[in-house]
């Protein structure tokens, strides 16, 4: 079996955002914010640059403070935490230049709570055909490759919440397809995603987020 037939794993899930504000540097982002994700939903978060699709990513992964509002996630385990159950891929691709590739993706199993059986890893580096670049230091990987190492994480690491913001920048049509895939995956899993995106991902039975359309009231 591979990542992509692996059977339904995740428990029901309820991602809620109610009222939401933030601020950044003392200017308001976004006010009056609200949306729903349930498990096998794919939220795209649309909308103008600076209108705040990263900003929302961030605040959800817990590395932003929100300035009203709430979130919450229902269907956890009563003694967990949200950020046991997201995985925030951010649009820097967290690499680490002066480690190998397979070392990266090992780092990333590594700070998540688990050691990496090898099996697991090879895995993930193939997910996005990164199996011949294994050994190679992530320094001289170019923009689209680190792309890929930076999404394989979402092929290693067992969390039902992904947080992707611009997730196919820099990734060519055969890439960008491998994502499309591993989504579709993780959403006949019982995921949830949300993805920042000015892209179409290539992804059917999406809904939207359109951060745009919130100065008129129409975001939910
Ligand atoms: N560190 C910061 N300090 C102050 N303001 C910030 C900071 N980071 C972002 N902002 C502001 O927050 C607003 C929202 O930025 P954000 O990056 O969330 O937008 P975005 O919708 O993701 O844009 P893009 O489509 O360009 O990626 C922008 O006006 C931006 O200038």
């Amino acid at each position: 079996m591979t990542i992509f037939e692996a059977e339904r794993t995740y428990p029901p899930l309820v991602l809620k955002g109610d009222n939401l504000a933030c601020e950044r540097g003392g200017r308001l982002v976004f006010d009056g914010l609200s949306f729903e994700a349930r498990s096998g939903d794919i939220l795209l978060v649309t909308g103008p640059n600076g209108s705040g699709k990263s900003t929302l990513l961030r605040l959800l992964a817990g590395l932003l403070e929100k300035s009203a509002g709430e979130v919450s996630l229902g269907g956890m385990a009563p003694e967990g935490e949200v950020s046991d159950y997201l995985l925030y891929a951010g649009h820097l691709d967290a690499v680490k230049g002066g480690l190998c590739v397979a070392e990266n993706l090992a780092f990333w199993g590594a700070l998540y709570g688990s050691a990496v059986p090898g099996a697991a890893l090879d895995a993930a580096l193939a997910v996005f055909a990164l199996d011949h670049l294994a050994d190679l230091p992530a320094d001289v990987l170019s923009a689209g490759q680190k792309r890929r190492l930076g999404l394989a994480r979402l092929a290693l690491i067992e969390r039902p919440l992904w947080l992707l913001d611009e997730p196919s920048v820099s990734l060519d049509a055969e890439n960008a397809g491998r994502l499309a895939r591993l989504i579709e995956a993780h959403r006949a899993r019982g995921g949830i995603v949300l993805a920042a995106t000015h892209a179409d991902l290539g992804l059917g039975g999406v809904r939207r987020l359109d951060l745009g359309a919130l100065a008129s009231g129409a975001a939910a």
